[in-house]
């Protein structure tokens, strides 16, 4: 593998030529990567099926149906949000222009995860291009088969000194940390958060850190069951519970938990049949070392449905744990697995209170007939992100920001989101020489009169669209006094 130090120079000497700036040229790259998803679609597919066993169809929706969306998106908004955004001014300025301006960082890495591994880097790339930066992509080793595919096929595409890919596992990831970049974007889990963003202070860059947690679901009693639990045990059992925004864990009333327990049994019998583990749509334990500590979680809890395994074949059947202690250790540690604990709580206060104790979430799930309560655990509570009567499907708005709060990571892409992110807003202020006389005000000597007539300036907001002639006279008759108290002694 090249030196980490000659990848890194030359996506940077590639920037610096200018060349990834212009709109036409960022727009020509997204349609190369549109053109490569649709031409090489069978072996997107084939990798995600030898690393994940995930079905075409699952593959598909999850993956590639998110990156062809956010190409498209991109693609039509991006003269838009490039433009130059003006603000609001005041009297001072209001012959101005004063606006914020988008600028590429510079050179930006992007670390993904295994569990969704090609979307994950292909989301924040889309990104960064959009942004007019060089991008360095490196795809999680875990996924060995998605993470050489993209290696073989991003240089195919696009430009090779721009956009590079490494690969390699924690010694080349260690390396790469050692170089300066503009950005990082980290997928991954919260430990490996930290050395990034260790790594990334010594060079002051700043940081999308896309983590886990565990994310929590409250099922009130007024509620429809057999809909909840179907919502629920998709978004649950989806890549065999590899999902970072899956529910981790049920509160509910301990006078449903049985009728909670009967309607996500039946679902998971209506979604993959009597044999799970022949099922196409459940996907795979992503290697025996997950395997294990999934495995282990399941020691000593009270099992209502599951529980089987294959360790050769990385299969944990769907599982779900009732009455399950808050201190036990499926209640520590994110599960990214199929096992679902319910945890009993006498009440919403109760399922507040036990959400309010842990880490903000990366996700937060609450299902109710009752709108008020809705409101109530959102205002009671935070998380990166929530979704009311449903699960997952916040993450699929691309006007909404996709990311974490607290120990489930800061900042967050997705649509506009990810433009921003992967651009600096540049404050601009494009002013004149004239007018000098209203600039005495903030010249020495100083005095109170100079105070007050700049407090009238400073304090008045002017939108000019909307204020239009009459800030214009009022303007005008502003000059005049101001003309007045700095030169008493000339006329008009
Ligand atoms: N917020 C999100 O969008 C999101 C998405 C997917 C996964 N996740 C979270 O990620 C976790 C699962 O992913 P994972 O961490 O097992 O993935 P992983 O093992 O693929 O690691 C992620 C990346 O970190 C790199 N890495 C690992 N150890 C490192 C080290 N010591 N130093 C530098 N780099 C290192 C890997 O090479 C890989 O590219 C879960 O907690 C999940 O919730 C979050
Ligand atoms: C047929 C329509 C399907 C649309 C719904 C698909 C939703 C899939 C979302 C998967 C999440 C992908 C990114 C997050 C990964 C975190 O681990």
């Amino acid at each position: 593998m090249e030196k980490m130090q000659q990848i890194v120079g030359r996506a940077r000497a590639a920037f610096r030529s200018g060349r990834s700036r212009p709109l036409e040229f960022r727009i020509q790259q997204l349609k190369a990567l549109e053109r490569m998803v649709q031409e090489k679609e069978k072996e997107i597919l084939a990798a995600l099926k030898a690393d994940l066993n995930k079905s075409g169809p699952n593959a598909y929706s999850h993956e590639i149906l998110g990156v062809l969306g956010e190409l498209a998106l991109t693609m039509e908004k991006l003269p838009s949000w490039a433009a130059p955004q003006p603000v609001k001014k005041n009297l001072l300025t209001m012959r101005d222009e004063a606006y914020i301006g988008y600028e590429p960082l510079g050179v930006v890495l992007v670390i993904g995860a295994w569990n969704y591994p090609f979307v994950l880097v292909m989301q924040p790339l889309i990104g960064a291009i959009a942004a007019g930066n060089a991008v360095v992509v490196k795809p999680s080793e875990v996924s060995e088969n998605t993470a050489r595919l993209v290696a073989e096929l991003l240089p195919q595409y696009l430009d090779k000194d721009l956009y590079a890919v490494v690969t390699g596992g924690v010694p080349e990831t260690t390396e790469l940390l050692t170089q300066r970049f503009d950005h990082i974007l980290y997928t991954g889990n919260t430990a490996v958060g930290k050395i990034v963003m260790a790594a990334a202070a010594k060079h002051l860059t700043p940081v999308t850190l896309e983590l886990g947690g565990k994310s929590p679901c409250y099922i009130d009693k007024d509620c429809d069951l057999a809909v909840a639990c179907r919502r629920i045990t998709w978004g649950k059992y989806m890549n065999c519970g590899q999902t970072c925004i899956a529910p981790d864990y049920i509160l509910c009333d301990p006078s449903i938990q049985g009728k909670v327990v009967e309607n996500i049994k039946a679902t998971l019998k209506e979604f993959y049949g009597e044999d799970v583990k022949s099922s196409p749509d459940y996907g795979k334990i992503i290697n025996q070392r997950h395997f294990r500590r999934v495995k282990s979680l399941l020691e000593g809890q009270k099992i209502a449905h599951g529980g089987e395994s294959d360790e050769a074949s990385c299969f944990i059947a769907p599982t779900i744990l009732t009455d399950v202690s808050p201190e036990s250790k499926v209640m520590e540690e994110e599960i990214f697995g199929p096992v679902l604990p319910i945890v009993p709580v006498k009440s919403v206060e109760e399922a507040i209170e036990f959400i309010n104790l842990r880490e903000k979430p990366l996700a937060l799930y609450v299902f109710s007939n009752n709108k008020q309560l809705i409101r109530r655990v959102i205002a009671e509570t935070s998380s990166g992100g929530m979704t009311a009567n449903d699960v997952i499907m916040h993450s699929v708005l691309p006007d909404l920001p996709f990311g974490g709060v607290g120990h489930s990571g800061m900042g967050a892409y997705h649509g506009r989101h990810s433009f921003e992110t992967f651009s600096h807003r540049r404050a601009c202020l494009v002013r004149d020489l004239s007018w000098e006389a209203v600039n005495k005000l903030r010249y020495p000597p100083g005095s109170m009169e100079m105070v007050h007539l700049a407090k009238l300036f400073l304090l008045k907001q002017c939108n000019r669209s909307r204020v239009g002639h009459f800030i214009s006279a009022l303007l005008a008759a502003v000059k005049a006094v101001v003309a007045k108290v700095l030169y008493p002694q000339r006329e008009g």
